[in-house]
């Protein structure tokens, strides 16, 4: 059985990620994904020019189908992942990269264009959690607008991380946007924007930030990965990967995103439940799913998904 998966040239030996937020922030956390076996590759941790706090604690919160954060971007600043993935990385990385607007965005990725990073970087364009800011993805002229800007200088290779979208239309709208650029990859989904979560007994919400309000992950969110997954895969150029990302918790989620689609397959809220182990436990059971149905490698049945 061969787990094998191809990252933009690099060979991994999984089609296993973190989600970019699960411990990735830290130089410990990225040296911890760097020796996790069955983690093909790796996401920092989406950076922002300048370093942040993020909002006050609570800010994630565990529920008993996923979870529920408004973290706030807190991170370590983009200097330091720049300086990450140029000296210290081992294990095939993507700079994630977010900004508080679209200016900073263009600033953060000339910088990147003028140094000497050659890998991918991932443009999240889906962070629920910046008070008072949009999800950028769900306003379609402004991505638009600013993928026309970046890729007016941007010559490296770039992919989007994109909200999870609802409504048949609007994947046909974000579809047509992206086509017209390079893209590398599309990473879908991030969490399902602002969910609230309520402690009945304390009678109150469980985060602090936004009055409780924050992003949904976990297994609560598989159906609506697997539909952004597969319709995006449906309309995306061949030359656009999709990174699939949400509600993973077993090797038949796995099997089920690589199904709709994915070519690589990210894990986040599990790995916070679960730790760096849940990597060999998916990679195990995949495996199992795999040499049962008779399928040697991902190539064949990813995007195989039949309909009735
Ligand atoms: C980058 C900010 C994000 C955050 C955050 O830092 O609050 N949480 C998410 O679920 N998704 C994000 O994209």
């Amino acid at each position: 059985i061969d787990l094998s998966a191809d990252l933009f040239g690099q060979t991994l030996t999984s089609p296993l990620l973190n989600a970019s937020g699960v411990h990735c922030q830290t130089k410990e956390e990225l040296n911890d994904l760097a020796n996790t076996s069955n983690l093909g590759a790796m996401v920092t941790k989406s950076a922002t020019l300048q370093a942040r706090e993020g909002n006050p604690n609570p800010r994630y919160y565990d529920l008993e189908n996923g979870s529920i954060n408004s973290m706030g971007l807190p991170n370590l600043g983009y200097d330091f992942y720049l300086d990450y993935v140029l000296q210290e990385q081992t294990k095939p990385t993507i700079l994630s990269v977010a900004a508080l607007s679209a200016a900073d965005a263009i600033t953060l990725l000339k910088d990147l264009q003028a140094s000497d990073y050659q890998g991918p970087t991932e443009l999240n364009l889906s962070c629920p959690n910046i008070v008072g800011e949009p999800q950028l993805a769900y306003d379609f002229e402004a991505t638009d607008r600013v993928l026309s800007e970046v890729f007016s200088f941007y010559t490296k290779p770039l992919g989007v991380k994109l909200p999870p979208y609802f409504d048949l239309v609007h994947f046909d709208k974000i579809a047509a946007v992206l086509n017209k650029y390079p893209l590398t990859h599309v990473n879908t989904i991030n969490s399902i924007g602002n969910g609230l979560w309520v402690d009945v007994d304390q009678e109150q919400v469980v985060t602090k930030a936004k009055g409780g309000f924050g992003g949904l992950g976990g297994t609560m969110v598989l159906p609506t990965a697997l539909a952004n997954v597969r319709a995006l895969r449906q309309r995306l150029n061949d030359s656009i990967k999709v990174l699939g990302t949400g509600g993973v918790t077993s090797g038949a989620d796995i099997f089920a995103h690589i199904l709709c689609g994915a070519d690589l397959v990210s894990v986040g809220t599990q790995v916070m439940k679960e730790g760096l182990g849940t990597y060999d436990r998916l990679a195990e059971e995949l495996k199992a799913i795999m040499a049962e149905k008779g399928y040697q490698s991902l190539a064949d049945f990813r995007g195989k998904l039949k309909e009735l």
